[in-house]
């Protein structure tokens, strides 16, 4: 079913998605995923202007936005770009490819922060960190002036935590399990399960900051989320969580049949 847009600014039509380009002669190839992605992120990198200091998101569809700004770099296109990345992987791939970095500590204000997200809901809030790097991507994109969320159409949903998938919750791994079972009880119909790394033979996935996952699963929805969140937060043991509550400014949402900016 259709998932609602109400905040939407404008579409941009089909012109738009000729992502990948391909020969005159050639049958129009169907966009994939990865193509939605990408184009998602390339316009997000449209804001990105010289001098900024620039929020690097983490995950498949931050990874195209980060390509961008180095292609741009890389052209004279962007000067003096300053990246903050929001986790190891990104700073791997922004050192690769020759984003200058900094961090918060010496450059406190983002001027924009380009991520992807795991849920969007109709009021622009937000589900992230399902390849658990929630914590550090809270900390860059809360201190942007403009934080724009670039998604394709699957991510669009009706309410956060409907779908089925997780809410990610980061806790210390002190008696993780007692922390897991103690936000378990706090909702009505909710599971929680230590997220475990396949890798690793089973033992609990560890985060950048040294930390464990506790993915919360909703039976009945999450239901009020200011609230929800506030309960998590005090839970001891926990540090931080995945909804990202009227912290976007921005999401670009590429679906098969055009670009859709929302706005606050
Ligand atoms: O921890 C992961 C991040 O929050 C990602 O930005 C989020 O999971 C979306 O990732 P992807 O673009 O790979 O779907």
């Amino acid at each position: 079913m259709a998932i609602p847009l109400p905040r939407c600014l404008y579409t941009e039509k089909g012109a738009s998605m000729s992502s990948p380009p391909c020969p005159s002669s050639s049958p129009a190839i169907p966009l994939s995923q990865e193509d939605l992605k990408k184009i998602a992120a390339h316009k997000a990198v449209d804001y990105v202007k010289s001098g900024m200091v620039i929020g690097l998101g983490t995950g498949s569809t931050a990874q195209h936005a980060v390509a961008r700004i180095a292609e741009l770099l890389n052209q004279g296109e962007l000067t003096n770009i300053i990246g903050i990345p929001t986790s190891k992987q990104t700073l791997d791939q922004a050192v690769a490819l020759g984003i200058p970095l900094s961090d918060l500590d010496d450059h406190p204000t983002v001027d924009v922060a380009i991520d992807g997200a795991d849920e969007v809901d109709t009021e622009l809030n937000l589900i992230k960190g399902r390849g658990g790097s929630l914590l550090r991507e809270k900390m860059v994109e809360a201190s942007a002036k403009k934080f724009i969320v670039i998604v394709d159409e699957s991510k669009l949903v009706r309410g956060l935590g409907s779908s089925g998938h997780a809410l990610p919750v980061e806790v210390v791994p002190f008696c993780a399990k007692n922390t897991a079972r103690k936000l378990e009880r706090l909702f009505d119909g909710c599971k929680a399960e230590i997220r475990v790394c396949r890798q690793r033979n089973g033992e609990p996935f560890v985060t950048d900051n040294a930390n464990y996952i506790v993915n919360l699963f909703f039976e009945k929805g999450i239901g009020n989320l200011e609230a929800a969140s506030e309960r998590i937060l005090g839970v001891e043991g926990v540090i931080e969580h995945g909804m990202f509550l009227g912290m976007a400014t921005t999401v670009v949402v590429a679906g098969k049949s055009g670009v859709t900016f929302l706005d606050k």
